[in-house]
């Protein structure tokens, strides 16, 4: 789960593990977290979005499903392994939806991920001056993406509203391989 700083993805992925919205801070370096929904088990990594941080987000790329934990290693290796990308947006945020553009194509375009789908996450839809779904679509020209299976879903981490709708979409493509 990747995304500029401050778009809410820590926000969502306590949200996913406890059903309520946790006080957070600036995340450096990652939180990963088990979430089992539907009898998938979704190996969340949130990586800190931060400028300087970003370089170090394909570090993550590779190896994905293995975790330090070795347990999770064992399911790893017994069952059928996915990478998704979650890209979170704070859709407030016009001034920087270009660097989240130019950030979205640099890891389309990496060796470690040709098999990724992506997931975009327009969050924060409960401000009101937020872009909507089809807005930050266009602006990240998302219908040029042809190489990924790719779904943009509005959220609001704050309420839970859009973020299962979102794994949905997941859950319909692990079907489908
Ligand atoms: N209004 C509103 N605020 C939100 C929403 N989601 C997250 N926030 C707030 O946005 C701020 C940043 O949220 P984080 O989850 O820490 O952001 P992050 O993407 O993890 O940021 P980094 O760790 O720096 O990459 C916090 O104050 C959250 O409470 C939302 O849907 N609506
Ligand atoms: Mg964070």
């Amino acid at each position: 789960m990747v995304g500029l700083d401050n778009a809410g993805k820590t926000t969502i992925l306590y949200q996913f593990l406890m059903n309520e919205v946790v006080h957070t801070s600036p995340t450096i370096g990652s939180n990963v977290e088990e979430i089992v929904w539907k009898n998938i088990h979704f190996l969340v990594w949130d990586l800190g979005g931060q400028q300087s941080l970003r370089a170090a987000w394909s570090t993550y790329y590779t190896n994905t499903e293995v975790s330090p934990v070795g347990r999770r290693q064992d399911i790893a290796a017994s069952c059928h392994v996915l990478h998704f990308i979650i890209m979170v947006i704070d859709s407030t945020d016009r001034e920087r939806l270009a660097v989240t553009r130019e950030e979205l194509y640099k890891m389309l375009q990496h060796e470690d991920l040709t098999k990724a789908s992506l997931l975009v996450y327009a969050n924060k839809q409960d401000l009101k001056d937020s872009m909507s779904a089809a807005e930050i679509s266009k602006q990240l020209d998302l219908t040029s993406i042809k190489n990924h299976q790719w779904h943009i879903q509005s959220c609001c981490a704050l309420t839970g509203e859009g973020l299962y709708q979102g794994l949905e979409w997941i859950a319909q493509r692990i079907k489908k391989k």
